[in-house]
């Protein structure tokens, strides 16, 4: 039974996860072509298409996944613009999960933004538009008796590694998307497995329904989720409450990962489980983990310290409260200071301008921020750059162009090295774009941008000499997937700000700019498996010495302890099937159980 990795040779052959070796499978004829996981299309053996009753379903070639990969590639390019590479990439994940996650692998710098931000976020936009064939679990709001139910057709206890749920109300920066929402818990899901190589058949894509305020979809008599405004309230805290217990208790071991709450709920939800369960808020950690790991690079670059940092946070909702706290986290344990102390190191500016101890109606996070000793009588951006002369200067507020020449040019005067991140996705709704960033500051900022841009040229180099500059994504893609591995591998009982502190480390070690200071400030897609790997062994690491790691036998030396995550990686490889007799619950491998154990019994 292949439970386990078979290589006798292998020092790690009691692997808690199965990524090599024969699958077992139940499906036979148009059922199994039709099954993402196990389809192989023209790449299934001869010996394969006798057994599977494939042989008269498949022209006769039978053809290697590289020249698949190639067939699709050139399919792929003859789509005329990325919303259609988008729907055509959609489609092929719905016909041979490996295929379609060799292809994104061999082409990652070229896909990534086409399956996630800024294509993704046009796809959702579109959905109901879109729409083909569902994919993920929908929980309506008024069917709450149902959910234990509905989630409970997925598989057994140990057959979910990773949920991530959303509903929908804040997507990608393009606000309420109602039930599109869907397709951000698949699209970081996906990233989950490219990035990290978490199963793909061992996640839960999932967007609780509750409504749409987004008149347009109200309007759209295509719109394919409920077609009432947002409930709140009590029915939807109920829900949530319902949605969490039932995913705990029908899959103890996944960590649930919540996206693209609105405000009001993104840190509630995550205040109220985080100390209970396993669970993490990309746009509050995900976000402030990642923007710590850029600033951390800049002021190397810079040679400051954290201590010398002054940060101006424009957009203080639930990313830049997020990166906020990560930020004065990090003050608090490099100064030994108090929060509140670190606190002063950074401003707040939202619609109101600069937060302020007279501002009514701050949330809780916010007040924390709140200036007690702001005495000027303008509170707007540029005044408060002005005022405070920043080496920092963050952008979250999804008001394009709102780092104008003047306030960019203000804070360059007194910086050597401004650092300037317009994290605002999608690409529209940047801040600023690097191009112009560079021009106001003499090549001097220290740039990197919530969605990817193009390397940006120009006479900045020394005599005047042209220079072409990359520009990083900051973006939590690059740290989220290795935060879930690292909590999936070690069974983490809890997510802790020692193990987010630790995944900081691991994107700030591999930052090129730590060894070029002209390079990029984060690592780029070229290497985010090395990545999570890194990130993830830290993670794992904080998880045991915080005593959450409840996984036996995690390896304690670095090297040993990457090989191991390594290992437990799933790849996009063709494995050999193996058929067998559907047994229902009969315990296969996990990983697999779900698909040959339950399929055939539903169908
Ligand atoms: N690069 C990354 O990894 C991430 C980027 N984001 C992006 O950050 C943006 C914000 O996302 P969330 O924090 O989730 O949304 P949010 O709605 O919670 O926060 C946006 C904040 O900006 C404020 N704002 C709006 N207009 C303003 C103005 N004229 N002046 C000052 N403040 C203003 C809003 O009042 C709100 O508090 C989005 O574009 C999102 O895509 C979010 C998460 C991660
Ligand atoms: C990147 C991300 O999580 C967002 O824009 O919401
Ligand atoms: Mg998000």
């Amino acid at each position: 039974m292949p439970t386990q990795n078979r290589d006798k040779s292998d020092k790690f052959r009691n692997l808690p996860l199965s990524t090599s070796g024969p699958l077992e499978c139940a499906l036979k004829g148009t059922v199994l072509l039709n099954h993402a996981y196990f389809n192989k299309g023209s790449a299934f053996s001869k010996e394969e298409r006798r057994d599977f009753e494939l042989a008269g379903l498949l022209p006769q070639n039978i053809q290697t996944l590289d020249q698949q990969v190639q067939r699709a590639y050139e399919q792929y390019s003859a789509r005329p613009d990325d919303l259609a590479k988008n729907t055509f990439l959609s489609s092929l994940k719905d016909q041979s999960d490996v295929l379609y996650f060799k292809l994104l692998l061999d082409n990652l710098d070229e896909m990534f933004s086409v399956v996630y931000t800024p294509t993704e976020g046009e796809a959702i936009r579109n959905y109901s538009r879109l729409f083909r064939r569902p994919q993920g679990i929908f929980l309506n709001i008024h069917d709450i008796d149902r959910v234990h139910h509905d989630l409970s057709l997925w598989g057994t206890a140990d057959d979910i590694d990773y949920i991530i749920v959303t509903d929908g109300e804040e997507i990608l920066g393009i606000g309420d998307q109602g039930c599109g929402g869907i397709l951000i818990s698949m699209a970081k899901l996906i990233l989950m497995t490219v990035c990290a190589g978490i199963h793909p058949n061992r996640v839960l894509p999932v967007v609780l329904d509750c409504g749409t305020d987004n008149e347009a979809l109200l309007e759209d008599p295509l719109y394919l989720g409920l077609r009432e405004r947002r409930v709140r309230g009590e029915q939807y805290d109920k829900l949530v409450e319902t949605f969490v217990r039932s995913a705990r208790g029908l899959y103890p071991k996944a960590c649930i990962h919540f996206e693209d709450f609105g405000f009001y709920n993104a840190r509630r939800l995550l205040d109220r489980w985080r100390p209970e369960i396993a669970c993490f808020n990309d746009d509050v950690q995900g976000t402030g983990c990642v923007t710590l790991a850029a600033i951390t690079a800049g002021l190397h670059v810079s040679k400051q310290k954290l201590s010398d940092l002054r940060m101006v946070v424009f957009g203080a909702g639930t990313a830049g409260v997020g990166i906020a706290d990560q930020v004065r986290d990090a003050i608090e344990t490099e100064r030994g200071v108090s929060k509140e102390e670190a606190a002063k190191h950074i401003w707040l500016i939202d619609k109101p301008g600069l937060l302020t101890t007279q501002v009514e109606e701050l949330s809780d996070a916010q007040k924390t921020y709140a200036r007690s000793d702001w005495n000027g009588p303008k509170t707007d951006l540029l005044a408060v750059v002005k005022e405070v002369r920043p080496n920092v200067l963050i952008g979250t507020s999804t008001v394009p162009k709102s780092f104008t020449e003047d306030i960019v040019r203000a804070m360059a005067e007194h910086v050597d090295r401004p650092i300037i991140l317009p994290l605002s996705n999608p690409t529209r709704l940047h801040e600023a774009v690097p191009a112009d960033l560079f021009s106001w500051t003499d090549g001097r900022a220290l740039v990197a941008t919530g969605s990817p841009f193009k390397p940006v040229k120009g006479a900045w180099g020394p005599d005047g000499a042209e220079v072409e500059i990359e520009v990083a994504e900051c973006n939590n893609s690059v740290v989220f997937p290795g935060i879930g591995l690292g909590a999936v591998l070690s069974r983490a009982s809890l997510v802790t700000d020692k193990m987010l502190v630790a995944a900081v480390r691991g994107v700030a070690e591999l930052s090129p700019a730590l060894r070029d200071n002209t390079a990029p400030l984060l690592p780029g897609v070229d290497v985010v498996r090395k990545v999570s790997v890194r990130v993830a062994r830290n993670v794992i690491q904080a998880a045991v010495e915080e005593g959450v790691a409840t996984e036996d036998g995690i390896p304690t030396n670095d090297d040993d302890l990457e090989e191991w995550i390594r290992k437990q990686m799933w790849d996009p490889v063709y494995r050999p099937l193996q058929y067998v007799e559907a047994r229902g619950a009969t315990r296969l491998a996990r990983g697999e159980m779900r698909v040959v154990g339950s399929i055939p019994e539903r169908a």
